[in-house]
């Protein structure tokens, strides 16, 4: 039996594509016969026929014109070749060559009327010709050309007559998802429509109004996937309800050291009112550097707490497990709230005793590393589940961990402040909260750039660090992708800082070809003051808290992110000392030094954040298969971000709208039975 080809069967099923050619097509993102059609041009060429009165030198220009002189080859070099003749534009001789072209002859005849593409040479009015449009009877179709991307296996002659091809026998397959009243709303074309004007434009105003629509198409199909992936893991269950005390709240926040911030009680209360709703929380915490996410956590365990649910509290390493087992230790001090650690370094013996506990209810907060994720884990009542810096874990592990209660609620946490526009495509289907609010008094931590690596002005500043007996951190800038390139310069900073400050005081080393237990050890060492220089990789880690260190050195500045430079900075300035970031870099392009200096001037992450968008482009802030941002055939996130915006509204309205639809369905379908 054959098997029926579609829109989605693979591209090898279209006529003329081999094996050779789908692997070239492969290479170029196209699998499918849709990955064809969507395979776009990124940009034109103008086909239409110019004016010889108005070209100008050197001109990319299409004549017709008679030909008025016997085409000639003539052969130079090794097998390169000229073909000669003249045609007559509008009363004017102008000589053409082909070179390389020879078999062109058979096409051009004298007194033929043809269409040439090429060069114009203003001087000579002369023209190098590249294509013959059309010769003898042959019809030209004016407009644009589209020029795709394309490869060594497959090139750009290739690549229009496959896709001009698959639109003629598969055009009536093509889905549309948007709506007709949005097409109408928005002006959209048809996305068939759509889809043609894109590889056969007639001028540029129809490829114009393709893009438009297509770009819409992309990202209302996404938001609409999104948005429904939240609807599912939405739903309605009075078992996800946490019934707190609010009185419990209140005591732990009266109890507190400090006053939280607006922005704090503001988050605390977000968390709250999805305790008590019927749904499941999904909730992303946004905080900027130092903002105090842990506070939130804290008041959002001690309401789980008060109705009798256990919390698991997730992190990535184990010194970020035990640095937010030691804070909230300290927070809970008022509290008979029960905490345990649990890490890969818990003996067995300790270990056994919290399983224990944890299954019979006695421990009430449990923070941990991944060793929290193991199948001997098992709760009493888990009905809550914070998961901090989210985007290291893999789903499987989030879910395993959720799963480990009946109807958990789930709040992530990042320390990196995603920009608007990237929240809202990346976790689009989380709710947000946002701290973007620093507790009062905090000091800006003095940020200077300064252009060459002056030893003495560096110099200066480690000293004078030292003699307040505070700790340094030195960081080297990722050179490339490969850590031993990074490592190499690591080495020579850490020889360097070693022959000018030891034995006085005790440099370290910390790398990314460190084994994990190394890394830890060492960052202990530094933790506790036992070493007094940290010389690292970026592989310091997000989150970590030495208060004593209050000066950073960042060399080769110019090679990191806004949005990582941020973070790095907020190692520093934790502490109530003044504290100094030294930017060192020779950025050579006007973006570098912009970075650099908006670096100087602000200390909000939020905003640093949307100008490292700006200035960089998605992909380039984590690399694009990193940040776990969604790609588009044509949309771009940060240019396109209205339409995004229009777009999302949109299928939220939409999707609402459908509910209701099947909502009043079963109603009606109730009253007739
Ligand atoms: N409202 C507040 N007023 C004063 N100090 C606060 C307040 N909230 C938190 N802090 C203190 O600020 C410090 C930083 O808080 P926390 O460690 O929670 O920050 P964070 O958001 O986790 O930052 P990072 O991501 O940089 O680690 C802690 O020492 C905490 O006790």
């Amino acid at each position: 039996m054959t098997e029926t080809v579609t829109i989605f069967s693979d591209i090898i099923h279209l006529p003329n594509v081999g094996e050779k050619r789908a692997a070239a097509l492969n290479d170029l993102g196209i699998f499918t016969i849709y990955d064809l059609l969507q395979h776009y041009p990124f940009r034109y060429e103008d086909l239409s026929v110019d004016n010889i009165a108005e070209i100008e030198d050197k001109q990319s220009v299409v004549l017709q014109g008679e030909v008025i002189s016997e085409p000639v080859v003539s052969y130079f070099a090794y097998r390169k070749s000229r073909l000669n003749f003249t045609i007559l534009v509008n009363g004017i001789p102008v000589p053409v060559t082909f070179f390389n072209q020879p078999y062109y002859k058979k096409q051009i005849k004298r007194n033929d009327h043809i269409i040439i593409y090429g060069r114009f040479d203003g001087l000579k009015k002369s023209l190098v010709a590249q294509r013959l449009l059309s010769s003898g009877g042959d019809l030209h179709e004016d407009g644009l050309e589209p020029v795709y991307p394309a490869n060594a296996g497959i090139k750009q002659g290739g690549l229009r007559k496959l896709i001009k091809a698959a639109y003629d026998k598969y055009h009536l397959e093509i889905p549309e998802h948007v709506p007709l009243e949005l097409k109408k709303k928005y002006r959209l074309i048809d996305h068939q429509e759509a889809v043609k004007n894109i590889h056969f434009p007639q001028d540029e105003r129809m490829s114009q109004e393709a893009v438009r629509a297509i770009k819409f198409e992309e990202f209302f199909t996404f938001q609409l996937r999104l948005q429904e992936t939240k609807m599912k893991k939405d739903q309605i269950d009075e078992a996800y309800i946490i019934n707190y005390d609010v009185t419990a709240i209140q005591r732990f926040t009266d109890s507190l050291s400090f006053e939280p911030t607006g922005a704090q009680k503001r988050v605390v209360n977000e968390v709250c009112v999805d305790f008590k709703s019927p749904f499941r929380m999904r909730r992303m915490l946004q905080g900027d550097v130092g903002s105090g996410k842990t506070m939130v956590a804290a008041a959002a365990v001690v309401a789980a707490h008060s109705a009798g649910k256990q919390t698991a509290f997730m992190v990535p390493t184990e010194i970020l497990a035990e640095q937010h087992a030691s804070s909230l230790e300290e927070m809970f001090a008022q509290f008979d709230l029960s905490l345990a650690l649990m890490t890969g370094s818990t003996t067995d013996k300790r270990k056994k005793e919290i399983l224990h506990e944890l299954s019979v209810g006695t421990i009430d907060l449990v923070v941990g590393t991944h060793a929290l994720i193991q199948e001997t884990v098992n709760f009493n009542e888990l009905g809550f589940v914070i998961v901090d810096e989210q985007h290291r874990f893999g789903v499987n592990q989030r879910e395993t961990l959720e799963k480990k209660g009946n109807f958990t609620n789930i709040l992530y946490m990042t320390a990196t402040p995603i920009p608007r526009s990237m929240a809202l495509t990346s976790y689009g289907d989380m709710s947000m909260s946002i701290i973007d609010e620093l507790p009062k008094g905090r000091k800006a931590i003095d940020t200077r750039w300064i252009q060459s690596s002056d030893d003495q002005k560096i110099d200066v500043l480690v000293e004078k660090a030292l003699s307040q007996d505070s700790q340094v951190y030195v960081i080297n800038a990722l050179i490339d992708e490969s850590e031993t390139v990074d490592l190499q310069t690591a080495l020579e900073t850490y020889e360097k800082y070693r022959s000018q400050y030891e034995p006085q005081v005790k440099v370290g080393l910390l790398h990314g070809k460190m084994t994990a237990d190394e890394k830890e050890h060492i960052m202990r060492a530094f933790k506790s003051n036992e070493i007094q220089i940290l010389i690292s990789t970026t592989v310091i880690e997000v989150g970590v808290d030495v208060p004593n260190a209050n000066l950073m050195v960042i060399y080769d500045a110019e090679r990191f992110g806004l949005a990582q430079l941020h973070q790095l900075r907020g190692r520093v300035g934790r502490g109530d000392q003044e504290a100094v970031c030294l930017l060192v870099g020779q950025p050579k392009t006007e973006i570098g030094k912009k970075r650099l200096s908006l670096m100087t001037e602000s200390q909000d992450g939020f905003y640093l954040s949307e100008k490292d968008l700006e200035l960089r482009g998605p992909g380039d802030i984590f690399g694009q298969r990193q940040s776990g941002l969604p790609k588009f055939k044509m949309a771009d996130i940060i240019a396109d971000y209205p339409i995004l915006e229009v777009a999302r509204k949109e299928a939220l309205i939409y999707i609402k709208n459908k509910m209701k639809n099947t909502k009043t369905k079963e109603i009606s379908h109730e009253n007739r039975n």
